[in-house]
């Protein structure tokens, strides 16, 4: 039974053998699908995150078993292929077509670097083929940042909160059925974004990955019973650790970590 309405959990699909061959690749991720069909219907929401990443890593026959990954659990579950994804709005159509044409999934991650108009091309090409399950992530206060110079990007999360508003308002005003499709990325570890006023009241729709490998803390879950916010918090190694323990360790670490939300 799920525990708070608002909350989302999350399976992150990042397999990654310690034996790095394709036939160790496949069978872990055979392995996650083994613990998908076994355990499947005991998860309380049904959302995964498959990272391109480790597919593209074994080139065709790791896209085709991604296809595969997809195809098997796209009906049932909602799907974002993370891959933080952008480029001008030519090739970013390109990228578009790879997440909701061939791949048929329905939600994806995607940087801002590149501006306004390539997110409004996202938001839009969602709304059309992904319907209600449809979500685009943008990238705000990821888990891991600059402390550096670079610091200014994520310093500047509440003009990223600002342009995805702006742009709901501007592309799906009065389309409440949409009102959930934008979104942002939000480290679990970042709680002070987390519970900024500016969040609350932006209504996004927010992934908040970092719990488990990463070291956030478990009791965020809790602390975001009331946030007026979707939230998902999306969990891989915690669950899985890249496919490299037993499928019983697999199971009981689901199991545990189930019990938070
Ligand atoms: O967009 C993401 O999913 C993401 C954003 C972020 O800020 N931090 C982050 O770890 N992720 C992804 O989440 C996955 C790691 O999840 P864990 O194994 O649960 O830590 C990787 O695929 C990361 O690319």
């Amino acid at each position: 039974m799920k525990t708070y309405k608002n909350i989302n959990f999350c399976l992150g699909i990042d397999p990654n053998p310690t034996q790095q061959n394709f036939e160790s690749f496949r069978s872990a991720v055979y392995t996650h699908m083994e613990i998908l069909d076994f355990y499947g219907n005991k998860l309380n929401d049904k959302v995964l995150k498959p990272q391109l990443a480790y597919f593209l890593a074994y080139g065709s026959k790791g896209i085709s078993l991604l296809e595969e990954f997809v195809n098997r659990y796209n009906d049932k579950y909602t799907i974002i292929i993370d891959a933080k994804f952008n480029d001008i709005s030519t090739t970013l159509k390109a990228y578009l077509h790879f997440v909701f044409g061939t791949l048929q999934a329905h939600a994806l991650t995607i940087s801002p670097f590149l501006g306004e108009q390539t997110l409004e091309l996202a938001f839009e090409e969602c709304a059309k083929k992904a319907d209600r399950k449809g979500r685009v992530y943008v990238l705000c206060a990821t888990s891991e940042s600059s402390t550096g110079e670079l610091s200014f990007i994520d310093e500047n999360w509440r003009r990223t909160l600002l342009a995805c508003q702006q742009l709901r308002e501007k592309i799906f005003a009065n389309q409440e059925d949409l009102n959930k499709l934008i979104g942002v990325v939000i480290g679990a570890n970042r709680e002070n974004i987390l519970f900024s006023d500016e969040l609350k009241a932006s209504e996004l729709s927010v992934l908040s990955p970092g719990l488990g490998a990463q070291g956030a803390d478990w009791k965020i879950i809790s602390k975001c019973a009331n946030h007026p916010n979707e939230i998902t918090f999306p969990v891989s190694r915690g669950v899985f650790a890249g496919g490299n323990i037993s499928l019983e360790q697999m199971k009981d670490n689901l199991v545990a970590i189930q019990r938070y939300f």
